[in-house]
């Protein structure tokens, strides 16, 4: 196929960078604990500087890949798809999400909500970041909000953000990974002082598993 003919294919969600694959469990928020096969797509300009997946952010260096043969493998190891990245909503995620539901998979998106939303979702994960603010739609189609706290700050802009959501939407407070020793307490504290939050930990650090 010619460079043209490849970035047509990107620009239509035809192909996409596919960064890994890989079958696990569900380490955070509301499926915690739920086996699940993670696609992770590469491709994010969000730039939060404590991401644990830096290696996602340049689309470049991960081969785009017919969707078709994604979502073949997929349905070999589960019947629940985890859609992250890098940031999946870079990339329109139309024609993938119908070809997994084609299938009879659930379709489940980790997204900091930062561009349009695309795609039907059987869940949908909103992680919304201080540098570039979710959209409009993404904030009312969210079934839980996964709030990361890196400094008490964060407490601020979670609060914030759940005046967005919907009134159904799951409300998470994350600690961030490298600040955990530090933020647990003071999430615990929030949490028992504000008990709409939940508390969600990345327990897939914790099982080393990926
Ligand atoms: C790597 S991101 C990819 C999906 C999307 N770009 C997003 O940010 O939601 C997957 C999830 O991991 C969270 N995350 C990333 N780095 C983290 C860290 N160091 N500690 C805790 N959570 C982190 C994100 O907020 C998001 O909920
Ligand atoms: N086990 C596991 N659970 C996860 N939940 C969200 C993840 C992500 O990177 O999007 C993730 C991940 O990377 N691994
Ligand atoms: S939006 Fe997600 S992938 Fe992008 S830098 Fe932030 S945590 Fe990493
Ligand atoms: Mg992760």
């Amino acid at each position: 196929m010619t460079k043209e003919a490849i970035l047509a294919k990107v620009n239509a969600g035809e192909m996409l960078p596919l960064m890994e694959e890989f079958y696990t469990i569900q380490g955070e928020g509301f499926y915690k604990g739920t086996a699940a096969y993670f696609i992770r797509i590469g491709g994010c300009d969000v730039g939060c500087h404590w991401c644990d997946v830096k290696e996602s952010w340049n689309a470049e260096t991960h081969p785009p890949t017919a969707v078709a043969t994604i979502v073949e493998n997929a349905a070999k190891y589960s019947d629940t798809i985890v859609i992250t990245g890098g940031e999946p909503l870079t990339w329109d995620m139309t024609f993938i999400t119908s070809e997994l539901k084609k299938r009879g998979l659930k379709t489940h998106i980790e997204t900091s909500g930062a561009y349009e939303l695309t795609g039907e979702w059987d869940w949908i994960c909103l992680s919304p970041k201080k540098m570039k603010l979710p959209t409009a739609k993404v904030y009312e189609k969210a079934n839980e909000l996964k709030c990361i706290v890196y400094n008490k700050n964060d407490f601020e802009f979670a609060e914030a953000q759940a005046e967005k959501v919907g009134k159904d939407c799951i409300l998470y407070l994350q600690p961030e990974w490298s600040k955990r020793d530090k933020m647990i307490p003071e999430i615990v504290e929030y949490v028992m002082k504000n008990p709409k939050w939940k508390v969600s930990l990345q327990t897939h650090k914790y099982l080393n598993i990926p």
